[in-house]
């Protein structure tokens, strides 16, 4: 008999592209939310576009500023949706207000829509919150938002390492995608054709166009911002994260654990798919490729250039396989000659 279900949580309107804020407020009607809004932002984007945004949605909608993600930031925005009798969330900024917004939303059983402010990672439009909590970090399951609004305006004036960082993090799709495949061999871990050929064509065409993504150019904020959309439909249809996060996120979540808001997240995914790549092919493999896209892009690719010292990349990497129960390339855990080979090979350190 055949028994086989899915279940693929997707947004309903992604609307990218120059002055789409202007749009949001047919966006929502489109949506058929009922109710009032509570916009959960931080401070720079608020003062950026929050006033735009708050015109948009009518009624003089109900401001939670978050300075500090985090389950008190979450709990405070559960609080205010209550006490302002909210129905829905909008989370505007960067990962941090948005992942906030998502989780809240989660806990209330409320859709969201999400504004990006900025390109960083794929977490804009995916239905994943990362959430830290003293020195670790929760990498947990909620619903995507109902809506996306990325502006390339304003996504294009953000601090530029943080576009480059939103690129790393699609390169680093590809060593995901080698994992993913790995553990479907090793360990029968279920793996989507769909999800994996999605989240690797979507590194490719980020490759292929790497010479094009160039600071202050809207056009790269729209190929980025479409990648990512491209990338968290992958991480939809395989309900998980597995198609865009591999052991070179675990080396990123562990180096979050040693040393917390450092780098970036792409940033730290990024040198980390370069260590992966190395690991599964070996010298004349697709490390080569991966660190060089990152190079033309202005991405970090040595340990130097995230911040972290050579035996702090050490320690991420032979530990890394602790984070979670996620099978990859790191199995249960690489020797210390292993991986300084791997760094000193590739250059990372
Ligand atoms: N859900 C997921 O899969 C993932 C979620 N995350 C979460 O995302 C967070 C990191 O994301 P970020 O976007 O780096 O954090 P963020 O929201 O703190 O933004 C970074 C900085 O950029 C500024 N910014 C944003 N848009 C701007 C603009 N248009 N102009 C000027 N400044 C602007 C913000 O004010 C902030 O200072 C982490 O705290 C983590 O919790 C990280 C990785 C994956
Ligand atoms: O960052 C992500 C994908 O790019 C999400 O992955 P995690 O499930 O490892 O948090
Ligand atoms: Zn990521």
């Amino acid at each position: 008999m055949f028994d086989k279900s899915t279940w693929i949580k997707l947004p309903r309107n992604v609307v990218v592209g120059h002055d789409v804020l202007s749009d949001l407020g047919a966006v929502v009607d489109d949506l058929s939310v009922a109710g009032r809004p509570l916009v959960v932002t931080s401070p720079t984007p608020n003062r950026l576009v929050g006033d735009r945004v708050r015109a948009q949605l009518g009624s003089n909608p109900a401001t939670v500023t978050v300075e500090k993600a985090g389950f008190d930031a979450v709990e405070r925005v559960v609080e205010a949706a209550k006490a302002e009798e909210a129905t829905y969330l909008v989370g505007l900024g960067g990962g941090k207000p948005i992942d906030t917004a998502k989780m809240a939303a989660d806990r209330l059983g409320f859709g969201f829509v999400s504004i990006p402010t900025a390109a960083s990672h794929d977490g804009i439009v995916s239905g994943r919150s990362s959430i830290p909590e003293g020195d670790t970090r929760h990498s947990v399951a909620a619903d995507p938002p109902l809506a996306v609004v990325a502006d390339t305006e304003v996504v294009a004036a953000a601090p530029w390492e943080l576009t480059t960082a939103g690129c790393a993090d699609i390169v680093s799709n590809y060593t995901a995608v080698e994992d993913w495949k790995l553990a479907y061999r090793l360990q029968n871990v279920e793996y989507s054709e769909y999800a994996g050929a999605l989240s690797r064509m979507t590194a490719e065409m980020l490759v292929e166009n790497a010479d094009s993504i160039k600071q202050g150019l809207e056009e790269s904020a729209w190929v980025v911002v479409k990648a990512l959309v491209s990338s968290g439909v992958a991480m939809s249809i395989a309900g998980s994260s597995r198609p865009a996060s591999g052991a070179e996120h675990l080396f990123s979540h562990r180096l979050d654990r040693i040393a917390p808001d450092r780098a970036l997240h792409g940033h730290q995914v990024g040198v980390g798919a370069i260590l992966v790549a190395y690991l599964h092919e070996g010298e004349k493999g697709m490390w080569r490729n991966i660190r060089d896209a990152l190079a033309v892009i202005g991405a970090p690719t040595t340990a130097a250039d995230l911040g972290f010292d050579d035996e702090t990349v050490i320690e991420a990497l032979t530990t890394a396989h602790r984070i979670r129960d996620r099978y990859t390339i790191l199995g249960n855990g690489i020797s210390e000659a292993a991986a300084r080979e791997a760094a000193t090979k590739t250059g990372v350190i």
